[in-house]
Order: C-alpha cells, then sequence, then structure tokens
C-alpha cells in the first residue's frame, strides 16, 4: 500500500508549454492574417479573491499577445447594464473570446447572463449551446477546469479508454463536463457527490480520481485505489495553526501521495491549467471567427 510517492503532475510547467504554444499561434496570426485574438473579462463588484484572478489572467493574455479588455462594473450594478454590455462584446469585432467572472452578485441571474453570451465567443464553455454541444458530441467550447484536467490526465497515462473513472462534485464548471468529457475519452463513468453513501468507497473504485467537492482535505489516503492518478480541483483559502493563510485543495496530499502513482498539486496544478485553457479557448475562437482552422491539440 505505501508506495515510495506518487509522479507530481507539474501543471505549472504544462501551462507555461502550453501557453508558449498559443504565443506562436497568436504571433503566427498576426504577420499572416493581421489579426490579434481579443479577450474580454467582465468583473461585477470587489471580490478579492476574483480580482487576483483577473488580474493574472489579464496579465498572461498580454504575455501570449493577445489584447485583453477588462470591465470592472460596481457591485451594484443592475443586470440588464451588464446584459447591454454583453450585447455590445458579442458584437465588437476586436472581441473574440468573453468571460464573466462568476459569482455574481445576488440579484444578478448568472443563467441569464451566460445565456447572453454568444455561444461563440463563450471561452468559459459554460452557455447551455456549448454544454449541448459537449454533451452530444459536437465541436463545442470546452470548460477550463476540466478541459486542463483532461490534459493533464492524456499527458499522464495516455489513452484514457476503458479506464474508470470518479469524479467528486457536480457544479456545472467542473463536475458535470468533466463527466462528459471522460465519457467521450472512453471512461466508465461515476459522478459522486455530497449526498454519495459511502463515498470513500465509491473513490476506491477510480484509476481516475477527480476531487472538486470544494471541500478541503476530504479525499484521504484510504479513499485512493493504489496506483490511481488524482486530479485535485479544490481551491481552498484556509488560516493554518501558524494564523497564515494559504491555498490548500480537496485531497490531503502529503498522504494521497503515498498510495497514488500521480497527483496534481495545489497550488501548481489545475489552477496554471485553466488559465492557459481559457488563452486557448481564446484563440480558437478568433481562428474560427475568421474561417481558419483551430490549431490542433490546443483543446479537447
Ligand atoms: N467565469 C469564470 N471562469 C473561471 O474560470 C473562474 C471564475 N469565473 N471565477 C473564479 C474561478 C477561480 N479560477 C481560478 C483560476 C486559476 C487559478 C490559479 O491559477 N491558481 C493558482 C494559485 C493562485 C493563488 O495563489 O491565488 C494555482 O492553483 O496554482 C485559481 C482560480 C477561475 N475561475
Ligand atoms: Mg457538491
Amino acid at each position: 500500500m505505501t508506495g515510495a510517492g506518487a509522479q507530481v503532475i507539474d501543471g505549472k510547467a504544462m501551462a507555461a508549454d502550453l501557453r508558449g504554444q498559443v504565443a506562436g499561434h497568436v504571433a503566427r496570426l498576426q504577420t499572416e492574417h493581421g489579426v490579434t485574438p481579443g479577450l474580454a473579462v467582465v468583473l461585477v463588484g470587489e471580490d478579492p479573491a476574483s480580482a487576483v484572478y483577473v488580474r493574472s489572467k489579464g496579465r498572461m493574455t498580454r504575455e501570449v499577445g493577445m489584447t485583453g479588455f477588462e470591465h470592472r462594473l460596481p457591485a451594484e450594478t443592475e443586470e440588464a447594464t451588464l446584459l447591454r454590455l454583453i450585447g455590445q462584446l458579442n458584437v465588437d469585432p476586436n472581441v473574440h473570446g468573453i468571460l464573466v467572472q462568476l459569482p455574481l452578485p445576488a440579484h444578478i441571474d448568472e443563467a441569464l447572463v451566460i445565456g447572453a453570451i454568444a455561444p461563440d465567443k463563450d471561452v468559459d464553455g459554460f452557455h447551455v449551446t456549448n454544454i449541448g454541444r459537449l454533451a452530444t458530441g459536437q465541436a463545442a467550447m470546452v470548460p477550463c477546469t476540466p478541459l486542463g484536467c483532461l490534459m493533464m490526465l492524456r499527458r499522464s497515462l495516455g489513452d484514457l479508454s476503458g479506464r474508470e473513472a470518479v469524479v467528486i462534485g457536480r457544479s456545472n464548471i467542473v463536475g458535470k463536463p468533466m463527466a462528459q468529457l471522460l465519457l467521450r475519452e472512453g471512461c466508465t463513468v461515476t459522478v459522486a457527490h455530497s449526498r454519495t453513501r459511502d463515498l470513500p468507497q465509491v473513490a476506491r473504485r477510480a484509476e481516475i480520481l477527480v476531487a472538486a467537492a470544494g471541500r478541503p482535505g476530504l479525499v484521504q489516503a484510504e479513499w485512493i485505489r493504489p496506483g490511481a492518478t488524482v486530479i485535485d480541483v479544490g481551491i481552498n483559502r484556509v488560516t493554518d495553526a501558524e494564523g497564515q493563510q494559504r491555498l490548500t485543495g480537496d485531497v490531503d496530499f502529503a498522504a494521497a501521495s503515498q498510495v497514488a502513482a500521480a497527483i496534481t498539486p495545489v497550488p501548481g496544478g489545475v489552477g496554471p491549467m485553466t488559465i492557459a485553457c481559457l488563452l486557448a479557448n481564446a484563440l480558437a475562437a478568433c481562428c474560427r471567427a475568421h474561417g481558419l482552422p483551430a490549431p490542433d491539440g490546443l483543446t479537447a
């Protein structure tokens, strides 16, 4: 049972590699077609954690040579105002991707707002049209976090066909699209969640275990099948014994590393891949908007 320690899947390095590939395609689009991909990020309110993500997304957008458009609106912004902005971004030829940072303030209907984004500019892949395309096997904009997880799984395992996969979490932004992607890859997929009876036993079936429950340290060593590949989607801000704020995943990393064959760390795992996949989706959206084929291997 006690292994020598799992291979740590370096999401930070993989993400840097992916961003480098995106940057190469962006440069080529510019020289060959005079086109620069544009990504608009809309942030409503002052959530400090959200502000950090938006800043690093903005920086990486510029680093790969894309144009970043940032729209910061006050927390009390009316739904109609936000919908009007999205309408403008939908028809702006310099904007190829639109991301509306979630969660939105309580007085705004998230489904309505996501539904207002043009599906071909929906780089988050949250629009029902993209969810439906993914579920029916059509070309879709795929949500960035599950896409990043899939890339790490392929890197670690190669062909995923026939593998036993368990996804813990059933959110629209991670759990459900992750399950769809793994199904498409030929996995046998179980979606477990907070109501699942005997979660540890269900998790122990998994050759591929994706933890996306949003509960720090939920997954223990005994939950893990020896030799499994573990993808930790949790990004939880916790205060440690010394009163320091730190990031921790949904998996007890130290213990799980003794049982798993491969595991993603937090930070430095899924998070950086999420942002790199966002840029890859924006690149693909730009290519399609100009009637060009989307580069191979950068999206699902
Ligand atoms: N429409 C929408 N799309 C999103 O993709 C979206 C969103 N809303 N709302 C907020 C969450 C959160 N999110 C993260 C992405 C990267 C890191 C990331 O790169 N984290 C670093 C650490 C960053 C740190 O130190 O804080 C890591 O895990 O290594 C974290 C969180 C995207 N989100
Ligand atoms: Mg849940």
